[in-house]
C-alpha cells in the first residue's frame, strides 16, 4: 500500500480552530511557554504509565527508566520532545489532539471579539496546552505508541495548524510519544543548546522526571554517539524542604500543574507528619477560569499516594465552593490501589478533606491580613463562589464569613471591600444587629429609601447586590453572635438604637393618621398584607416591606427567576406622613382621586423595590392623569 493510501485527513473541531488562532496570536510574546506545556504533558504521560503499571508491571517492558528527552536537528530545523510514558492509541490521538473535551468551550469561544488585546485575556481563563506548539511551529508531527501496543501499532499525527490534521499508521521502536516541531522562520533560537537548557531549567527543575539533552561535546568527539544527561534537578517540588524552595519555583510549579500562564495569587505548602502523613500544596489562581460558574465542572486537586501519581481532579478533597483551588495532595495513608470509589468511603479522605479545607480558609485569611490588594483581587474573582460556602459547609461557616467582603453605606462604593469584622468594629455601642439590604444592583441598594432612617442615625448598612447574597445570609443567620437583619423586612425594630422620643413620636403618628391608614388599606384591597405608618423613611413618601416572618422580597424574586413556585407574598405598605405628598393625599376628598393617588404611590414603591411592575402601562397612564390634573 502506498504511503498516502493509509493517510487519513481529519478536520479539527471548530473550537480547536478558534483556540489555535487565539493562542498563536495572543501568546506570541510569551512564546517559550510551549516548551513547558509539552514537557508537562510528557511528565503527565509518565505519571499515567506509572499508575497503570502498579497493576500491570509488564507495561514497562524492558524500559522502566522514565524520562523526557529534548533533541534538535539544526539542518531540518526541528525540535523534538520525546517521552517513554503512556503513549496514545489512534483513537486517543484523534480525540486528544483534534477536539477539546471541556464542556462550555463553544459558548466561551463565542465571546471572542477579534480584538487581540481583549481576546488574549480570555485565553488566560482557558489554559494553554498542546496547541501552544503552533506558536513557534508551522508543522507539528506527533509519533506515538501506546503502552502495551506493538511496534507496528504506532500512529503519526501531523498538522500545519490550519484546520486539518492527518493520521497515519507507522512503526515505532519504543513506547511513548515524540513531538516534533518544524520551527517557523525566525524561531531558530529554539535550536540553540544553551537557550533550551535555560528554559528547561526554569520550567522543569521541579518535576520528578529527568529532562535530558545531549551531553555537550567538543568538536573532536562530534561523531561519537551522543550521550544524554539530565538538565533539570528532577525532584518533585512538594517533597523538598519548604525553606529550600524559592517563590519562582512555586510559581513555575503552579503553571506546570494548572496549564495557566499567569502567576498564582498565593499558595500554601504543608508537610504533615504524625497520625496523618501527607503533603499538600494548594494554590489560589489569580484569574477565574471560563467555566467557574459551572458547578459540575471538573474540580479538585491532583492526588498522589507515596509520590506516585494516582489521579487528576480528585474532587473528594474539595467542596464545591472551593472549586477554584488548584494543587495536589500526596498521602502516605491511602493505599496505592485507591480508586474514586474507595476514596468516596474512606476515613482518610474525610480527614484529609477537612484538613485541606482548613488550610485553604487559613491561607485566604492570611492573604487578607498580609496583602489587602491581592485579597481584593481574589475576592473580585472568586468571592461569589465562596459565598456558596455558608450553605454547603455548615461547620466552617463563621470562618468562611470572616472572608466575605461587601459594599456598605460606610463608603457607598460599589467595590466590595468591607468585612464583617470591619462592620462590627464600627457598630454603635448600643447596636446589636448587623443590618443589610439585598437588591439586584448596587445602585438599587445604595439609593433604597429603606436606608433613610439608617443614614439619618448614622448606622452602617451592608449593601448586597450579588444574586446569591440573600441565600448566603439565610444560611449564615448570624456572625459573632450578631444576627443579620434585612432593613426591608418586617417591623423595623432598631432595639436600643431607638430612643424613647422616637418611639413616642411613632406611636403618636400612628394614632393621628389611623383613619388615613384605614382609607389607604381599603383603597389597595388585597394587594397588600397591611398598611402602616413608617419609621424608616425621611425623604420618601412610601415604601413596601416584607411582612414580619415572611420570605424576604429579594429571595422571592431570586426563587421566581430560578423557575421555582413561590407562594404569592403580599407586601406591607408603609407611608411617611411627614412627606408633603402624603399630606396632600390625606386631604384629598374625592374617593376616586384618592384611590388613583394611592395606586400610583404603591406602584412607585413596588418599582423602587423590584425594578419592574406587572402592569407598567397602567402605572404610566395613572401617573400622567394625575400630572395633568396638577398642571391645571
Ligand atoms: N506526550 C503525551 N503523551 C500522551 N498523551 C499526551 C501527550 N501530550 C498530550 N497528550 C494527551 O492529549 C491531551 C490534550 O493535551 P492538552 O495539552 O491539549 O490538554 P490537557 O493537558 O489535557 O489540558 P489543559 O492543557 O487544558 O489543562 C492530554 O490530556 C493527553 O491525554
Amino acid at each position: 500500500m502506498s504511503e498516502t493510501a493509509t493517510k487519513q485527513k481529519h478536520s479539527f473541531q471548530t473550537e480547536v480552530k478558534q483556540l489555535l488562532h487565539l493562542m498563536v496570536h495572543s501568546l506570541y510574546s510569551n512564546k517559550e511557554i510551549f516548551l513547558r506545556e509539552l514537557i508537562s504533558n510528557a511528565a503527565d504521560a509518565a505519571d499515567k504509565l506509572r499508575f497503570k503499571a502498579l497493576k500491570d508491571n509488564s507495561l514497562y517492558g524492558d524500559d522502566s527508566e522514565l524520562a523526557i528527552r529534548v533533541t534538535t536537528d539544526k539542518d531540518a530545523k526541528t525540535l523534538t520532545i520525546s517521552d517513554n510514558g503512556i503513549g496514545m492509541t489512534e483513537k486517543e490521538v484523534i480525540n486528544n489532539l483534534g477536539t477539546i473535551a471541556k464542556s462550555g468551550t463553544a459558548d466561551f469561544l463565542q465571546q471572542l471579539t477579534g480584538d487581540q488585546k481583549k481576546d488574549s485575556k480570555l485565553i488566560g481563563q482557558f489554559g494553554v496546552g498542546f496547541y501552544s506548539a503552533f506558536i513557534v511551529a508551522d508543522k507539528v508531527t506527533v509519533t506515538t505508541r501506546g503502552a502495551g501496543a506493538g511496534i507496528n501499532e504506532a500512529v503519526i499525527w501531523e498538522s500545519a495548524g490550519d484546520g486539518e490534521f492527518t493520521i497515519e499508521q507507522t512503526e515505532k521502536e519504543t513506547r511513548g510519544t515524540d513531538i516534533t516541531l518544524h520551527l517557523k522562520e525566525g524561531e531558530e533560537e529554539f535550536l540553540e543548546e544553551l537557550r533550551l537548557r535555560n528554559i528547561i531549567g526554569k520550567y522543569s527543575d521541579h518535576i520528578s522526571l529527568p529532562v535530558e539533552m545531549h551531553k555537550m561535546v567538543s568538536d573532536d568527539d562530534a561523531d561519537k554517539t551522543p550521550e544524554f544527561e539530565a538538565v533539570n534537578k528532577a525532584t518533585a517540588l512538594w517533597t523538598r524542604a519548604k525553606a529550600d524552595i524559592s517563590d519562582e519555583e512555586y510559581q513555575e510549579f503552579y503553571k506546570h500543574i494548572s496549564h495557566d500562564f499567569q502567576e498564582p495569587l498565593t499558595w500554601s505548602h504543608n508537610q504533615v507528619e504524625g497520625t496523618q502523613e501527607y503533603t499538600s500544596l494548594l494554590y489560589i489562581p489569580s484569574k477565574a477560569p471560563f467555566d467557574l460558574w459551572n458547578r459540575d465542572r471538573v474540580r479538585g486537586v491532583k492526588l498522589y499516594v507515596q509520590r506516585v501519581f494516582i489521579m487528576d481532579d480528585a474532587e473528594q478533597f474539595l467542596p464545591v465552593y472551593l472549586r477554584f483551588v488548584r494543587g495536589l495532595l500526596d498521602s502516605n495513608d491511602l493505599p496505592l490501589n485507591v480508586s474514586r470509589e474507595i476514596l468516596q468511603d474512606s476515613k482518610v479522605t474525610q480527614s484529609l478533606r477537612n484538613a485541606t479545607v482548613s488550610r485553604i480558609l487559613k491561607m485566604l485569611e492570611q492573604l487578607a491580613k498580609k496583602d489587602k490588594e491581592k485579597y481584593q483581587q481574589f475576592w473580585d474573582e472568586f468571592g461569589q463562589v465562596l459565598k456558596e460556602g455558608t450553605g454547603e459547609d455548615f461547620a466552617n461557616k463563621e470562618k468562611i464569613a470572616k472572608l466575605f467582603r461587601f459594599s456598605s453605606t460606610h463608603n457607598d462604593e460599589k467595590a466590595q471591600t468591607v468585612s464583617l469584622d470591619d462592620y462590627i468594629e464600627r457598630m454603635k455601642p448600643e447596636q446589636e444587629k448587623i443590618y443589610y439590604i439585598a437588591t439586584d444592583s448596587f445602585l438599587a441598594a445604595k439609593n433604597s429609601p429603606h436606608l433613610e432612617i439608617f443614614r439619618k442615625k448614622g448606622i452602617e448598612v451592608l449593601l448586597m447586590h450579588d444574586r446569591i447574597d440573600e441565600w448566603t445570609i439565610s444560611h449564615l443567620n448570624e456572625y459573632e453572635g450578631k444576627q443579620f437583619v434585612s432593613v426591608t423586612q418586617g417591623d423595623l425594630n432598631l432595639g436600643n438604637l431607638e430612643d424613647a422620643e422616637d418611639k413616642k413620636a411613632q406611636e403618636k403618628a400612628s394614632e393621628e393618621h389611623k383613619d388615613f391608614v384605614e382609607r389607604v388599606k381599603s383603597a389597595l384591597g388585597d394587594k397588600v398584607a397591611d398598611v402602616k405608618v413608617t419609621m424608616r423613611l425621611t425623604d420618601t413618601p412610601a415604601c413596601i416591606v416584607a411582612g414580619e416572618g415572611e420570605m424576604p422580597l429579594q429571595m422571592v424574586k431570586m426563587l421566581q427567576a430560578a423557575g421555582q413556585n413561590v407562594p404569592d407574598v403580599k407586601p406591607v405598605f408603609e407611608i411617611n406622613p411627614e412627606h408633603a405628598l402624603i399630606d396632600l393625599i390625606e386631604k384629598e376628598q374625592s374617593d376616586e382621586q384618592f384611590s388613583e393617588w394611592v395606586d400610583v404611590l404603591f406602584d412607585q414603591a413596588l418599582l423602587a423595590e423590584q425594578g419592574q411592575l406587572d402592569d407598567p402601562a397602567s402605572f404610566a397612564s395613572k401617573l400622567n392623569k394625575l400630572l395633568l390634573k396638577l398642571a391645571h
